[in-house]
């Protein structure tokens, strides 16, 4: 569909490192519309053919393919101009809207229009606003609104932004972007699960003994102190991303599904799960903070003394929690989150423990089997494993874990971002996180942040380059969490196997 694409933080990191060369690959896969035109924005005046430039250099260092020839790059950076917007000056939306119109004009364009806020979160409102004020979202094509993270930083400013954003756009016409949605193996759990009948049928309590969901980070707090030090993992990635993957793998879809049935079913994973009561707070929530460590075999500073962390800061950089879903399929099977900075590895998966035969517990006969385990491995390789118990070889009458599995042998795969950008182009909502959603999230995450403003929560330290607090493996009670290579905490049989398949 032909369009325009009005990028407000156009000179910035993310449009920098991800919204040009999603873009720009896009165009090369033959994913951008035929005609298309791309307005960038910024305080600062620049020259058309320098901002061309900025793009094209943005290119060359972050995107996954290459030009095929001068005439493709040149065509692809020809469809973009640049004008100078600060958010709060009515007239610049009106300049503005002058060049989006004789764009529109030149190119035959019709008023198809995406305005994409990559801009901090204290101006999506007022940039709404006047997008509406001047004129620019009248348009007799379409109008959507991308907008990034975060949406809030607790229940009553995600509200009262929303609200204001419902006064220019209505719920269909946003796009909140939650890149974890964008990642291809997310995008390809309801096919796992819906197209697989072995595994739809093992999808429930009946057969699910618990699920555990990882996303450790290795880096730590980098140049961001200033926003993760008043954000922390809690809202920087539990109330968001992890909480989107919860939604995706609990989420019972019908055979044939829409964005409509997507939504409706994440929402009632959300409404399903059991709130968290004051007194459980602290036997479900785990929150640390990294202290000096080692990673790679170089030491590291602890997070309180990284550049730019408030003196005797209570950051969280680590969140593990235990949640319940009360609804039939999942009444009794506890699935357990956790993410962290300066963790031992970079990695987000999904881990579904299967129940152990009801009438056999085989563990019991043989202290060397192990469970079933589908392993669901979301980044950085992406891939799929099943743990099986085997005999062993040399028949010395023991079980031996043996693996199956895929990892993904495509070079270049599409970014999340890419998906992203070009469901927003084509209209499909399906991976953006819906407001419902949203708000469902920070009200389920509310009494923690509650809890942690008065001081209620303790805030455990763990070493850097480690999987997080020993508080956060008592958590699990008599689970373990799975396919953590430290063996000074409870662990799987069988890891140093997976992590052989896997390497
Ligand atoms: N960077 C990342 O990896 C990620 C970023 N995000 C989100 O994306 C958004 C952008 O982040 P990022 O690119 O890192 O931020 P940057 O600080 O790098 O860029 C901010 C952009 O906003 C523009 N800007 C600032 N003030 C104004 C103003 N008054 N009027 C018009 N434009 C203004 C700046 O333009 P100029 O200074 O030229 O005027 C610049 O282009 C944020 O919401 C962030 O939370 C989300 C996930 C990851
Ligand atoms: O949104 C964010 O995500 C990144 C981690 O993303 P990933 O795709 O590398 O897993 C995180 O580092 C950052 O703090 C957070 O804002």
């Amino acid at each position: 569909m032909n369009m325009t694409f009005v990028l407000f933080g156009a000179t910035g990191d993310l449009a920098k490192r991800k919204i040009f060369p999603a873009l720009f690959n896009l165009f090369t896969d033959n994913k951008m519309p035929e005609s298309f035109s791309i307005i960038g924005l910024g305080r600062r005046e620049m020259a058309h053919d320098v901002f061309q430039k900025q793009v094209e250099q943005s290119i060359e260092t972050f995107s996954r393919r290459k030009a095929a020839d001068r005439a493709a790059l040149d065509k692809f950076l020809g469809a973009f101009r640049y004008s100078a917007l600060d958010v709060n000056r009515p007239e610049d939306y009106t300049k503005l809207l002058e060049l989006v119109e004789q764009r529109e004009k030149e190119l035959n364009l019709p008023q198809n229009r995406m305005f994409y806020l990559s801009v901090g979160p204290e101006f999506f409102d007022v940039i709404a606003s006047n997008i509406k004020a001047s004129g620019l979202g009248s348009t007799s094509g379409w109008k959507r609104l991308i907008i990034e993270k975060p949406f809030g930083r607790d229940l009553a400013s995600a509200r009262e932004l929303n609200e204001k954003l419902s006064k220019s756009f209505t719920e269909e016409e946003i796009y909140r972007i939650d890149h974890y949605l964008g990642k291809p193996m997310v995008q390809n759990l309801e096919v796992l699960e819906n197209a697989n009948p072995v595994l739809h049928a093992l999808w429930t309590n009946r057969y699910i003994s618990n699920v555990q969901i990882t996303a450790s980070e290795t880096v730590g707090v980098e140049e961001r102190a200033g926003y993760y030090d008043t954000s922390g993992a809690l809202r920087d990635m539990f109330q968001n991303h992890m909480l989107q993957l919860l939604m995706m793998i609990a989420m019972q879809l019908p055979k044939e599904s829409n964005p409509e049935d997507v939504r409706n079913k994440k929402r009632m994973v959300m409404e399903s799960l059991r709130p968290l009561q004051q007194d459980d707070i602290s036997s479900q929530i785990v929150l640390g903070q990294y202290g000096a460590g080692e990673m790679n075999g170089k030491p590291v500073p602890g997070y309180q003394d990284e550049p730019g962390v408030a003196p005797g800061t209570q950051n969280n950089t680590f969140i593990a929690a235990k949640l319940w879903i009360d609804s039939e399929f999942w009444r009794g099977v506890p699935f357990y989150i956790r993410t962290g900075k300066r963790m031992a590895e970079k990695s987000t998966r999904i881990v579904i423990e299967f129940k152990d035969p009801l009438d056999q517990p085989l563990r019991k006969v043989d202290e060397t089997a192990v469970p079933n385990l589908l392993v669901i491995e979301i980044g950085p390789k992406e891939g799929i494993t099943l743990q099986l118990n085997s005999k062993d070889p040399k028949h010395e009458g023991k079980f031996e874990p043996v693996y199956v599995n895929c990892f993904s042998s495509l070079e270049d795969m599409p970014e999340a971002y890419e998906n992203l950008i070009h469901d927003a182009m084509r209209g499909d909502g399906t991976f953006f996180a819906h407001w419902n959603e949203v708000e469902l999230s920070w009200q389920w995450v509310q009494p923690i942040l509650d809890a942690v403003e008065k001081g209620e929560l303790p805030l455990h330290t763990y070493p850097a380059g480690s999987y997080g607090p020993k508080a956060a493996f008592d958590l699990l009670g008599d689970h373990v969490w799975w396919l953590d290579n430290d063996t000074s905490n409870k662990q799987s049989k069988g890891e140093a196997a997976y992590a052989n398949t896997t390497a």
